[in-house]
């Protein structure tokens, strides 16, 4: 019975499969070495094959989480949220980011898109993935643009997905960090080529910071 209560209130967006929450330096993208607090989300079935989260993947490993909680822990640490996962848009983000914002707190996505956008967001990342193409709207209310780049075919790739982006998006590259020694030059010298686009690291790793 608590059971099927807590598997409702995940399907309300009032409960989220919580995998970690930690308090670090944004690593990526257009706020990158910016302090702030970010809630991993478990559950997502978009399946890259180089993914750096692979435990978030199965969301009953994680533990359905009062959004009350998750918000109360994070107004402690930061001004700047960071959602992330898994992918957070397999659930209904609308409850959190309210509870977010009630409490001034600046919310950000990383997101796939892979699902309907909900929620309201100060700041959303999209990082695009082949295997299961951002849904239409989402391209429209990007604030940034963050390809991964595994080889060179995704460069072809990260055009297509710019075509379609609005064209305030700030566009970046990101080197797979697995094959990080092969691209990062080719990523170097396609930027120079094209200065429209600019190159996104994992700093954080590079840090060695969560
Ligand atoms: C782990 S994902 C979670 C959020 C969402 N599922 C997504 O993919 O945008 C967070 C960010 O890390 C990027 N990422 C994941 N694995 C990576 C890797 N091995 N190298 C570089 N970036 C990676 C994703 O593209 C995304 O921008
Ligand atoms: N420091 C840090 N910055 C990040 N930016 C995006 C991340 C993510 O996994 O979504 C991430 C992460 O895991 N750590
Ligand atoms: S969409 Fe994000 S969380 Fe899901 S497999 Fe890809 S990188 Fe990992
Ligand atoms: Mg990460």
């Amino acid at each position: 019975m608590l059971k099927t209560t807590s598997l409702d209130k995940v399907d309300a967006g009032t409960m989220l499969p919580l995998m970690e929450e930690f308090y670090t330096i944004q690593g990526e993208g257009f706020h990158k070495g910016t302090a702030a607090y970010f809630i991993r989300v478990g559950g997502c079935d978009v399946g890259c094959h180089w993914c750096d989260v692979k435990e978030s993947w199965n969301a009953e490993t994680h533990p359905p989480t009062a959004i009350e909680h998750i918000v109360e822990n994070a107004a402690k640490y930061s001004d700047t949220i960071v959602v992330t996962g898994g992918e957070p848009l397999t659930w209904n983000m609308l409850p959190l980011t309210q509870a977010l914002k009630a409490k001034n707190l600046k919310t950000h996505i990383e997101t796939s898109g892979a699902y309907t956008l909900s929620g309201l967001w100060d700041w959303i990342c999209l990082s695009p993935k082949k295997n299961k193409l951002p849904e239409g709207k989402i391209y429209d209310e990007a604030h940034e643009l963050k390809v991964i780049v595994y080889n060179k075919h995704d460069f072809i790739f990260a055009e297509e997905q710019a075509a379609v982006t609005n064209e305030n998006c700030i566009l970046y590259l990101q080197p797979e960090w697995s094959v990080r020694e092969k691209v990062t030059p080719l990523i170097v010298d396609y930027v120079m080529q094209n200065p429209k686009w600019k190159v996104s690291l994992q700093t954080h790793k590079y840090l060695n910071i969560p």
